[in-house]
């Protein structure tokens, strides 16, 4: 299981470009990654952003549905979340940060299983 947050403030979602490894560098992604043994999705998701961004977060509602990824070996399991105690997320393992509005989420190459979970984040983003 592969577990990504949201992040929403002010009525924006943070994107992150990764830097690695090649097939997926340069292609977008909510932060996150894979659940480990005995850990759950939520402490898995504060973990991810603290090692990630160097923030902490709280976490939501689930968004959108559950994706296969490539070769059905992992699912990915996105969450709405937002910053705590106004920590600012910093790119310590992405090669860049955005915030995106509901009119620049399709700005950005997204890694192809968070299509329908992009689709599903736009209603809870203010356009602009
Ligand atoms: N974090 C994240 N991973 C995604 C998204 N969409 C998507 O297809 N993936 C894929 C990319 C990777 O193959 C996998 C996540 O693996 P990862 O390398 O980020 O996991 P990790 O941080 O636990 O890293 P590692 O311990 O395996 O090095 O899920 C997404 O929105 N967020």
């Amino acid at each position: 299981m592969v577990v990504g947050a949201a992040i929403i403030a002010d009525g924006r979602v943070l994107a992150c470009a990764r830097s690695a490894p090649p097939e997926v560098a340069g292609r977008w992604e909510f932060p996150g990654g894979k659940v480990e043994p005995g850990e759950g999705e939520i402490a898995a998701l504060v973990r991810e952003c603290a090692e990630e961004l160097d923030v902490r977060v709280e976490i939501g509602a689930r968004l959108g549905r559950d994706v296969r990824m490539a070769h059905g070996r992992s699912v990915l399991r996105v969450y709405v979340a937002r910053l705590l105690h106004g920590d600012q997320p910093k790119a310590l393992e992405h090669s860049e940060l955005r915030w995106l509005s509901a009119a620049e989420l399709d700005s950005v190459p997204w890694l192809p299983a968070d299509a329908p979970i992009v689709a599903a984040l736009r209603p809870l983003l203010t356009n602009g």
